[in-house]
This record gives C-alpha cells, sequence and structure tokens, in this order.
C-alpha cells in the first residue's frame, strides 16, 4: 500500500481548510464575491467572462442585472482563441434599428443555419430573397383550424397536454389528417414530437434530422396520392377547411420565383415551419399562463366575469349565448388578452433574439457594431428590465395591458418584442392569440386548476421556454362560474 507523504498531506488538509472555509462556513468575502460575481461577470486574461457566465448558467436566461449595470446594451468578451464575442442588448432603441430600420442589415447568419441545419430552409432558418417567398407563401396559407376539447383526469402535465393539443392541431393544419396523440389514452409520444423537442434543444440532431424527412415524404405522398385519387379542385372556396399541404400543391408558383413548388424539399420545409412555429411556441405560452393562473387567483376571478359578462350579454337582457370561438366574442376579451400578454412578456415562448451584421454598423445606443459580429437580444430579460417596464417590471399584472378606456392598451414591438418586431414580425400573431384564448376560455369555464404541491417550476434551456420538470396538475369540475 502506499503510504501518503507529507506534501499530499499538507495539500488535502489545505483543502479541506478552503472547503470548509469558503464554502460550508461561507465568510463575508465569499458572499462578497458572489454577490459581485452575480451583477457583473469579470473579463478575466484569456477566459474572457466566460468563467462568468459558468456561474450564471443555471439563470442565463435573465441577466437584467448586467443589463440594468450597463444602460442595456452589454459587450461580453468570449475566451480569446474562440472569438466569440457578443453584444446583449434590450435597449428598444437598438431592438428598433436592428429588426426594423436597419433590418436588411441584419440576418440570421451563417452560424445559426450550421447549428440548426437540420431545419433546412424551414423559413426561420433561412435569410434574404428565399425567407422572403417562404414568409409570403406561408403568410396566404395560415389560417384557422378546429379545435378538440380536453378531457378530464386526475393528475396530468399540463406541459404535455398541450404540446399534444398543439401537434395535432398543426399536422390537421398542414396534412388535413389527424395524428390522434391526444386521444384519451394519451398514446406514446409520435417520433415527429421527439424529433421536434430533440431539435428545439440541439441534441441528437441527425436522428432528428432523418426522422423529419421520413415523416414530411410520407405526408407528401400520402397527400399526392389523395390528390390523385379525388382530383385537386383549384378554383375551391372552401379555403379555411382546407390544408396547408393541399394548397401548397395549389400555389401559383410564378408568384414565388426563388421556391421551386414541385420540389418536395420545399414541401418539407414548409411543413416543418409551421410545425416548429405553431406548436411549440403556444404549448409554452399556454402552460406558463396556467402556471400564472394558479398563483393569481384573483386574475382567475376576473377573466370568468369577463367570459360570463360577454357570453350571455345582449341589449334587451336576452341570452345571446355566442359561442366561445366567434371571433366577436373573442375580441371583447380584453382582459384576458392582457393577461396572455403579460405571461408571454415574463415568460417568451421563444427567450432568445440572434443576429448578425452584414456591414459594420453604429448603434442608436453609441455601440460600434463589426461586420459577421454576434448579437443577442434577450426576450426574457427585456420582459423584466425595470429600465422598459417600470418598477413593476417583474410582477404579473394584466392591468399594465389595459388602458384608462378600458381598451387594449398598445405596446410598441421593440418594447414587446415576444412576437418579434418589424418585417420578420411571428406571421401567427393572431392566430396564436385566438387559439390561447379558445383553449383558455374552455378550461378555466370548466376546471379549477391547482398545481401538485411541492412540484418544481423552473424553465430548461433551449431555443423554447419550456417547465423543466412539466406542469403537474389536478383538475376540479368547476362547479359554476
Ligand atoms: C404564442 C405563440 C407564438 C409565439 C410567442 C411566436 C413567436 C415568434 C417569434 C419570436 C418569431 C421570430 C423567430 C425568429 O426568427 O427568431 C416567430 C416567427 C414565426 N412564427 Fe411565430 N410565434 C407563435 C405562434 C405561431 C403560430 C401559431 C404560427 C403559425 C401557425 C407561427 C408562425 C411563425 C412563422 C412562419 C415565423 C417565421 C417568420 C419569419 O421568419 O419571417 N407562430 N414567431
Amino acid at each position: 500500500m502506499a503510504s501518503i507523504g507529507l506534501f499530499e498531506a499538507f495539500i488535502t488538509f489545505f483543502c479541506f481548510l478552503v472547503f470548509y472555509n469558503f464554502l460550508v462556513k461561507k465568510p463575508y468575502y465569499y458572499l462578497l464575491i458572489q454577490k459581485t460575481l452575480k451583477s457583473y461577470p469579470w473579463n478575466w486574461p484569456v477566459l474572457g467572462m466566460l468563467p462568468g457566465v459558468l456561474v450564471r448558467l443555471h439563470r442565463i436566461y435573465d441577466c437584467s442585472i448586467v443589463l440594468e449595470k450597463t444602460n442595456m446594451t452589454f459587450q461580453f468578451k468570449g475566451p480569446w482563441f474562440a472569438g466569440k464575442d457578443i453584444l446583449f442588448t434590450v435597449d428598444p432603441a437598438n431592438i428598433h434599428h436592428i429588426m426594423s430600420s436597419n433590418f436588411s442589415n441584419y440576418v440570421k447568419g451563417p452560424e445559426l443555419k450550421e447549428i440548426f441545419d437540420v431545419y433546412e430552409d424551414a423559413v426561420f432558418n433561412t435569410d434574404s430573397d428565399l425567407w422572403k417567398n417562404t414568409r409570403m407563401c406561408l403568410q396566404s396559407m395560415v389560417n384557422h383550424q378546429g379545435f378538440q376539447r380536453l378531457s378530464e383526469g386526475t393528475v396530468v402535465d399540463l406541459q404535455d397536454v398541450f404540446g399534444r393539443f398543439t401537434f395535432d392541431t398543426t399536422i390537421i393544419t398542414v396534412t388535413g389528417s389527424d395524428p390522434r396523440s391526444l386521444s384519451i389514452e394519451m398514446p406514446q409520444v409520435d417520433d415527429l414530437i421527439k424529433a421536434l423537442d430533440d431539435a428545439a434543444q440541439a441534441k441528437k440532431m441527425t436522428e432528428a434530422g432523418a426522422t423529419f424527412d421520413r415523416v414530411c415524404t410520407k405526408y407528401i405522398t400520402d397527400k399526392r396520392e389523395e390528390i390523385r385519387a379525388n382530383g385537386i379542385n383549384h378554383h375551391s372556396k372552401e379555403e379555411s377547411d382546407e390544408d396547408i399541404l393541399t394548397s401548397s400543391l395549389k400555389l401559383d408558383a410564378t408568384k414565388y420565383e426563388f421556391l421551386n413548388m414541385g420540389d418536395d424539399k420545399i414541401l418539407r420545409d414548409i411543413i416543418l415551419s409551421i410545425v416548429i412555429a405553431g406548436r411549440s411556441t403556444i404549448a409554452s405560452a399556454l402552460t406558463w399562463f396556467f402556471w400564472l393562473m394558479s398563483e393569481n387567483p384573483k386574475t382567475v376571478t376576473k377573466i370568468l366575469q369577463e367570459i360570463n359578462t360577454n357570453l350571455t350579454r345582449s341589449g334587451n337582457g336576452q341570452d345571446m349565448s355566442s359561442s366561445v370561438d366567434s371571433k366577436e366574442f373573442l375580441n371583447k376579451l380584453v382582459y384576458l388578452h392582457g393577461a396572455l400578454c403579460e405571461a408571454i412578456r415574463l415568460y417568451p415562448p421563444i427567450p432568445f433574439e440572434r443576429k448578425s451584421p452584414v456591414k459594420p454598423d453604429v448603434l442608436p445606443s453609441g455601440h460600434k457594431i463589426e461586420a459577421n459580429s454576434n448579437i443577442l437580444i434577450p426576450i426574457y430579460t427585456l420582459g423584466r428590465m425595470r429600465a422598459v417596464w417600470g418598477e413593476d417590471a417583474v410582477e404579473f399584472k394584466p392591468e399594465r395591458w389595459i388602458s384608462e378606456t378600458g381598451g387594449l392598451r398598445h405596446e410598441p414591438s421593440f418594447k414587446f418584442l415576444s412576437f418579434n418586431a418589424g418585417p420578420r414580425t411571428c406571421v401567427g400573431k393572431h392566430l396564436a392569440m385566438t387559439i390561447m384564448k379558445i383553449v383558455v376560455v374552455e378550461i378555466l369555464q370548466n376546471f379549477d386548476i391547482k398545481v401538485v404541491e411541492g412540484h418544481k417550476i423552473e424553465p430548461k434551456h433551449g431555443l423554447i421556454l419550456i417547465m423543466k420538470h412539466g406542469l403537474r396538475v389536478t383538475l376540479a369540475k368547476r362547479c359554476s362560474t
């Protein structure tokens, strides 16, 4: 047996002293260092600010303390050998400049495309003419869809339920057929759901890419066969009932000179664009919304009052019983609209926006920007900045969206960036608000939701802001509303 030398014994004792005094006893200098690190990452020689970021990795979404200290724009210095400096900004003037007034200079860039190669030319992965054509094409296709009822259970994971619900509705929108992932028996998750979740977390990309190819090829082949069997009606007036694949095959290809509509690859990119954009975003927004409801019972009461007043109101007091998905009824739900905006202000489903300038530029804040450098707009932090939203920025207050006259207060998109801003504003913004309102009305009217005691709520890092442990709740039938 090897004997322990004096030197090893000394090192062990020294380590113990450091461990005990520094980490267990936590003297004032430890707390001071921790506080300093919490507020501002130091720029170390060679390593740059990387150590500071690693210390904060568990709360990387929220860099509001640093951005408040740096007047809303902060230059992160990466390790010198990596060449990964990033400019973080939540300054609305800079955001307006990047997203709108100098839009053509700020692109997604080839680096992002490389990381998310698996999405190929899906709309949010492309720039320039191809993006313009794909966006135009998608905009003309995004239509309303029908909805399914949610079923009652004992303990359910609402995040899983909303994920299945939005998966089914987007697949119906795209292909016309229902994958039934939300049927009562809650079947094993579909391969495509798994691949979408993996890709959103930037893991198992090759496997995810192969699944996308296989599933999309099947959807396209089935649709071609269906059309061959039934014929295609180029003059159908019932466009709202038409799925996206069918309308893609009917599109006037001459309008989109950069898209070859006969190519299956374009169809794959269109399918993925809609499924990715629509599915996880709405599921994320609804999950955070219902958690916020469980924390804010007064908001639930106000939403229910608003629903009741508008569902059964008429000039002569007669019950009009308007349907919950009628546009007129949904437009009247101003407070609910505010509550949904407030939820996605604090918990934006897409928590970061990344841009890369084509040419050097100077931002309104005075920061000089080099060509091909990295700019990151942490949307999550933007929604929590006191300099932007006031002293109560981190509080959930649907009232901030209501004007003095009781209407909806407009907030510029450079401040409320959850649906993006400028020419790349979310194509499905209004559709998403409509879907979310219908789901909320249906659920809140029928169920009282309680989060399972002790269930831990924390965000998981990735492209989409999901809950790390899901949202486990119990549903009780609501007696009267
Ligand atoms: C709460 C729900 C939603 C939120 C918060 C949301 C948010 C966003 C954001 C932040 C972007 C910009 C992404 C980027 O380029 O980095 C975006 C883009 C987009 N969204 Fe949404 N979205 C939602 C729902 C939907 C739905 C339901 C659809 C369609 C069915 C949709 C279609 C799109 C498309 C096609 C783009 C790409 C636009 C472009 O690059 O020109 N979104 N969305």
